[in-house]
């Protein structure tokens, strides 16, 4: 059973996109109590960074590993096990049916809930096709979401652009973590299906995933604390 969190503050996940550990700490010394949960990625994890989802949980965090794991059951159930001994909250992997039933099984009396990865917000129909499939961008999202529902999965990750009709089709016993989230006015960078923090929590998001919205804001703290308040307005 997944929960929306009643704190605003608790619906924004600040993804550490650094290019190492002592640039993950001063962000999170900058960043204070405007943040509670922080997700790890690919550039800081690389960089030696898993070892602080310790620190951030010692320090009363909650961690996002974001790995996207996607390989043979058995590696994934491996690497799964190993990744739950970190105390994290959340770990995606990529929304296939072989990958994430392993990824739930591996995960389960662990603690560690498990997120599939449905198409990156970075993609749009052209993006899909050029990679092979036949579905647009909604149907694939809504036939992966489907089948990591009925694995077990405990949260989705899509573009808020989606939420409404997973929220129709899932209903409210799955959490929806949405990247893509750019305040009104900032920039895109590769992102494409995007929404702003206010109308990706009417939209039915449970989590905004941010990064460069706030970690390459002149003030990060300013606008953390920006995108909570539209968060809280918009719940
Ligand atoms: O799994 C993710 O977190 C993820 C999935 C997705 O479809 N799109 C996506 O942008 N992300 C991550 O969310 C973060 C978004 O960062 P910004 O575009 O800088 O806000 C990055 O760390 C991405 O790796």
């Amino acid at each position: 059973m997944t929960q929306t969190p009643t704190d605003p503050r608790d619906r924004m996940i600040v993804a550490l996109d650094v290019p190492g550990v002592a640039e993950a700490e001063k962000l999170v010394a900058t960043l204070g109590d405007s943040v509670t949960f922080y997700k790890i990625g690919y550039q800081l994890a690389y960089a030696g960074g898993l070892p602080m989802a310790h620190d951030l949980i010692r320090a009363g965090k909650k961690v996002f590993i974001d790995l996207k794991l996607h390989d043979i059951g058995n590696t994934v159930a491996n690497g799964v096990a190993g990744i739950a001994k970190l105390g994290a909250t959340f770990l995606t992997v990529h929304a296939y049916p072989q990958t994430m039933k392993a990824a739930v099984e591996a995960s389960r009396g662990s603690g560690l809930k498990i997120l599939a990865v449905t198409v990156l917000t970075s993609y749009n129909e052209s993006d899909l096709k050029e990679a092979g499939y036949a579905l647009g961008v909604a149907d694939m999202v809504a036939q992966r979401a489907r089948q990591a529902q009925a694995l077990g999965v405990d949260g989705i990750v899509c573009s808020a652009e989606e939420a409404e009709n997973l929220r129709a089709i899932l209903g409210r016993d799955i959490a929806l973590v949405t990247p893509g989230i750019r305040p009104a006015g900032s920039v895109l960078g590769d992102q494409k299906r995007v929404m702003t923090p206010g109308r990706a929590i009417a939209a039915g998001s449970d989590y905004l995933v941010v990064g460069r919205p706030i970690v390459a804001a002149a003030d990060p703290k300013a606008a953390a604390q920006a995108i909570v308040a539209e968060i809280a307005a918009a719940s």
